[in-house]
């Protein structure tokens, strides 16, 4: 259990907001208060995350803390504001968006640096367009445990504090209730940022927007011959790296719209996202996405195209067609060298040899013949033994086997892999234990996150905070919560994830 760090907050008062965002001119961002919600209660919070910004986490359940991240207290020294940003939505150019829910409250210095903290649900800006600015328990469930469950798997993501909750009704497709996630990320400018001044020809701002984010999180930048080259270069390194993460848990995002795109690489926006349950590189986790455009396979290039929107964008600043085409070509190397990187050690392979991907790729097509649970797959996987003299792995195999319907594919890859881990100097202990180091036995499947919701519907958080706890340590054995680490049950598969939050 994390500690908080001595002198932790434990009144609001006590927090210190810094202006890193609010300092840009008005033109970025509307001042504004949040709207406060009616008797508004502690639903679960993060202290993982209270340490990163020095809260004591206790205290987040006080009424005090409650009320400043509900909104309905903003405390000294935060200068609350929703900023503008514009975006490409499924491909299209979708014109002005901006935080039409999400209200910024200043930034707060703490042993990991400096992180801002939003109020995501918190009351209409003037970005709402048709929205009602509010977000429901459910979708704050979600991005909430999602964020921390990331966080915890060494992928870059916006972290979450707390939520908060309320009777107060909100109509999505059933009548629903309010809620109000409070989000930390040392920035979130999203490529849509720069894309909205772009799109207005308006070079002075998107320079002094650059300039921000350059000075402020990639000051060695500044020193390069054309530093606007190197942040889309840098920007779209970490966009891979990140996106090559998302692909080795099985993540998918489900709107990788450039207005959700972090300019840091962090995972934003958790909305209809999922994790790959029975193996299908076409999968679509977002119900709405009928094309498919941000199915898992998809999102690899989805990536590299959303950059080149960042780019296009940053073009006028670049000033070189071929100096920005320079940068967006680091994409595919970098995510290809960081995607091997992580199956290398998925498979527990220390050493790199020149089969090894086609090895990769064949336990990837026997995954997608069988539908392979992607989690369940890459856990048992450690179990394997290198050598079984005289014994019939079949038997010893059966676990991971078992989870093959083709079970004449798995034995065939397997006297593959067999081959190939002789030539590891590990043991077959040694390789269990870095394996499971990196294949987590838990993450949120969809099924998981509906049955706490449905706790939470009826005034029980229980399900909420032990969920966290479990996904705080993803790569560890919980024997409590040995039924959280199983196949989804058969309701589970008519689960359906859409935009409504
Ligand atoms: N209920 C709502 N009220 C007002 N605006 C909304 C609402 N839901 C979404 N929006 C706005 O619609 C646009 C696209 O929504 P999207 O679902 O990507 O974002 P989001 O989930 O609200 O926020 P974020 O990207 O900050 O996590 C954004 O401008 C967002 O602020
Ligand atoms: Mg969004």
């Amino acid at each position: 259990m994390p500690v908080s760090p001595p002198g932790a907050a434990i009144t609001p008062d006590e927090l210190t907001f810094g202006s890193g965002f609010a300092a840009l001119p008005p033109a970025f961002y509307t001042r504004l208060m949040p709207t406060p919600l009616p008797a508004p209660y502690f639903v679960a919070s993060s202290s993982r995350a209270a340490a990163l910004v020095g809260i004591d986490p206790q205290a987040l359940e006080q009424e005090d803390f409650v009320a400043v991240f509900t909104g309905n207290r903003v405390p000294d020294g935060a200068q609350p504001l929703a900023a503008v940003y514009s975006g490409h939505q499924f491909g299209v150019w979708a014109g002005q968006l901006g935080d039409g829910r999400a209200i910024l409250l200043g930034d707060l210095d703490g042993p990991a640096g400096r992180m801002e903290l939003q109020l995501k649900g918190a009351g209409k800006t003037p970005y709402s367009r048709m929205g009602d600015g509010r977000a429901v328990l459910r979708s704050s469930i979600r991005e909430f445990l999602c964020s921390e469950a990331m966080a915890a798997l060494g992928i870059p993501t916006t972290r979450a504090l707390v939520i908060t909750g309320s009777n107060q009704r909100v109509m999505r497709e059933t009548i629903e209730t309010a809620s109000v996630v409070t989000r930390m990320a040392p920035s979130f400018v999203r490529f849509g940022s720069f894309e909205h001044w772009h799109s207005r020809d308006r070079e002075e701002e998107l320079r002094v927007l650059a300039d921000y984010v350059i000075d402020t999180f990639y000051p060695d930048l500044r020193s390069a011959a054309n530093p606007y080259k190197e942040l889309l270069a840098e920007v779209t390194r970490r966009t891979a790296r990140m996106i090559a993460g998302w692909q080795s848990v099985g993540f998918m995002h489900g709107v990788m719209n450039t207005d959700n795109m972090s300019i840091l690489g962090l995972t934003l926006d958790y909305g209809p996202f999922g994790f790959m349950e029975a193996f299908d590189v076409n999968h679509i986790c977002n119900h709405t996405d009928q094309g498919g455009r941000y199915s898992y396979a998809n999102q690899v290039a989805v990536g590299h195209w959303n950059c080149y929107a960042l780019g296009n964008a940053l073009l006028p600043l670049i000033d070189s067609v071929d100096a920005a085409q320079e940068a967006l070509d680091v994409y595919m190397p970098e995510f290809e060298r960081k995607l091997d990187e992580l199956l290398h050690a998925k498979l527990g392979l220390a050493t790199v040899e020149e089969g090894d991907r086609a090895l990769i790729d064949g336990l990837f097509t026997i995954m997608q013949a069988s539908h392979v649970d992607f989690t369940l797959l890459f856990r048992r996987l450690g179990d394997l033994q290198r050598e079984v003299p005289g014994a019939d792995t079949a038997t010893i195999d059966a676990p991971l086997r078992d989870l093959f319907i083709d079970r004449a594919a798995f034995d065939e890859w397997a006297v593959r892999y067999r081959a190939r881990l002789v030539r590891e100097a590990a043991s077959d202990e040694a390789r269990r234990t870095a394996m499971n180091g990196v294949n987590p036995k838990y993450v949120l499947r969809n099924y998981l996150a509906q049955q706490v919701i449905e706790q939470a519907h009826n005034g029980d958080y229980s399900g909420v905070r032990e969920l966290l706890a479990v996904l705080e340590q993803p790569f560890d054995e919980h024997p409590a919560h040995e039924a959280w680490a199983a196949l989804p049950p058969d309701w589970a598969a008519h689960l359906e994830v859409s935009c409504s939050s």
